[in-house]
């Protein structure tokens, strides 16, 4: 079983991360991380944050030489802009009139609509929103990522299998259905502006993007993530919380600002007579074949050996630069919600978020089937597998 958590708040000292479970032997490196939280910090419509927040990697532990020691594995994030938010955010008590002058630290007691703010005030029993805030933030999807990259280097080596993503709507611009990005291509989905495969819906998404942020506007979309070379029978039918795709669907949910999950055709198969919602079954001369993938690689909560493809629906972005309506919660008069800096849209990086996601659930049912105390125990443990299947 794999277990991971993250801890850290958006203007905090570091985010950390850690995952314990993975087996050992498996080659991952700071710069790998490095890597994918690049990939985050990319796309269209980012806001001002991303281009002066770095994200400093360092692994503090489980990893020798480039390679997991089969213990947990623990990594820090820092965040550079730590040196402004040192006072506002300190651990340790900070003098009250050091903090009163410091213009940051002013109450925010005007709740942002979208935002966890008000409920998070109400529950926490806090008259500021700072303290929710920072941890609501999607600020932690760094913490997240960074944990994706372990669980995908896993993946590949122990099982060869690839986990990417790329955005297939964004506002109200869809890119055209049925072409999949193959694991070779996910460098030219990192090229596009929005990780979206196709040129010409990427640039109509690039147009859309400027035209909302012109009228003070915000994005949300669509993305899908890929998983290539799975073997069947990852997850179970047994029981629901062993359901591959139920654990798809909650830890992609689990992703700030995601609305909807789909696995597959998801919704247009609810649409569509059951003649023309499945996959039906060949026999070939180099197996059973399935001769459509409509179900998104999963079948009875199990894997089947097709591409698994889900899908995740992301919100517009919660602060609108237009100011939407709010209270004073100190007063109760109306007001306007606070709009400092903010992204149009986040999709492509969302994107790369849910991959990372999706790769600890597959991590995790690729230990739960397949067991092993090294990556090599697992790959000879799945070669055993898929050599005995009886039908193939
Ligand atoms: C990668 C990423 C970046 C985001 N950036 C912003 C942002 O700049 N401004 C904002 O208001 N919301 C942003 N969000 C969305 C908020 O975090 C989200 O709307 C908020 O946490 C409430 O969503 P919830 O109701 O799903 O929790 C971002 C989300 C993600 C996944
Ligand atoms: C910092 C990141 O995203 C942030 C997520 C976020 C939110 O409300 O979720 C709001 C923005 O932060 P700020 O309010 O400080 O400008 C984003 O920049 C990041 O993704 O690394």
């Amino acid at each position: 079983m794999l277990r991971w958590l993250t801890a850290g708040e958006s203007h905090g000292q570091a985010l950390t991360a850690i995952v314990e479970g993975l087996p050992a032997g498996v080659r991952v490196t700071s710069a790998d991380i490095a890597e994918d939280l690049r990939r985050r910090r990319l796309g269209h419509g980012r806001g001002a944050r991303m281009k002066f927040e770095q994200d400093k990697v360092t692994i503090l532990g489980g990893v020798r030489h480039g390679v997991t020691l089969g213990g947990p594995v623990a990594i820090e994030i820092g965040n550079t802009e730590w040196p402004k938010w040192e006072t506002v955010m300190s651990a340790d008590p900070v003098d009250a009139g050091v903090l009163a002058a410091q213009a940051r630290n002013a109450p925010l007691s005007q709740p942002r609509p979208g935002h966890a703010d008000l409920v998070g005030m109400q529950k926490y029993g806090f008259d500021d929103a700072r303290p929710v805030l920072e941890r609501a933030s999607a600020r932690e999807t760094a913490a997240r990522v960074a944990l994706g990259t372990v669980a995908k280097a896993f993946l590949k080596q122990a099982l060869g299998v690839d986990v990417l993503s790329h955005v297939i709507a964004l506002g109200e611009v869809q890119a055209p259905d049925g072409v999949l990005p193959e694991p070779g291509d996910l460098a030219r989905v990192d090229e596009s502006p929005v990780r979206c495969f196709d040129a010409d819906a990427s640039a109509a998404m690039v147009a859309h993007i400027d035209e909302m942020k012109k009228a003070g506007d915000t994005l949300g979309g669509v993305v899908e993530v890929l998983a290539y070379g799975l073997p069947p029978g990852l997850g179970s039918h047994v029981h629901w919380d062993r359901r591959l795709d139920s654990r798809l669907a909650g830890i992609l949910m689990g992703i700030q600002a995601i609305k909807g999950v789909e696995l597959g055709d998801g919704f247009t198969t609810a649409r569509r007579p059951g003649s023309r919602a499945h996959d039906e079954i060949d026999g070939t001369p180099e197996g059973v074949r399935r001769r459509t993938n409509r179900a998104g690689g999963v079948e009875g909560g199990m894997t089947t050996g097709e591409v698994l493809r889900v899908r995740a629906a992301m919100k517009p972005i919660s602060t609108v630069p237009r100011r939407l309506d709010t209270i004073d919660v100190k007063t109760g008069e109306p007001a306007k919600a606070i709009n400092q800096r903010s992204d149009v849209t986040a999709v492509p990086a969302a994107g790369v978020v849910a991959e990372a996601m999706a790769a600890l659930v597959l991590a995790d049912a690729a230990v739960e089937k397949f067991g092993g105390d090294s990556a090599e125990e697992t790959a000879r443990n799945l070669r055993g597998y898929l050599s005995s299947l009886t039908i193939k």
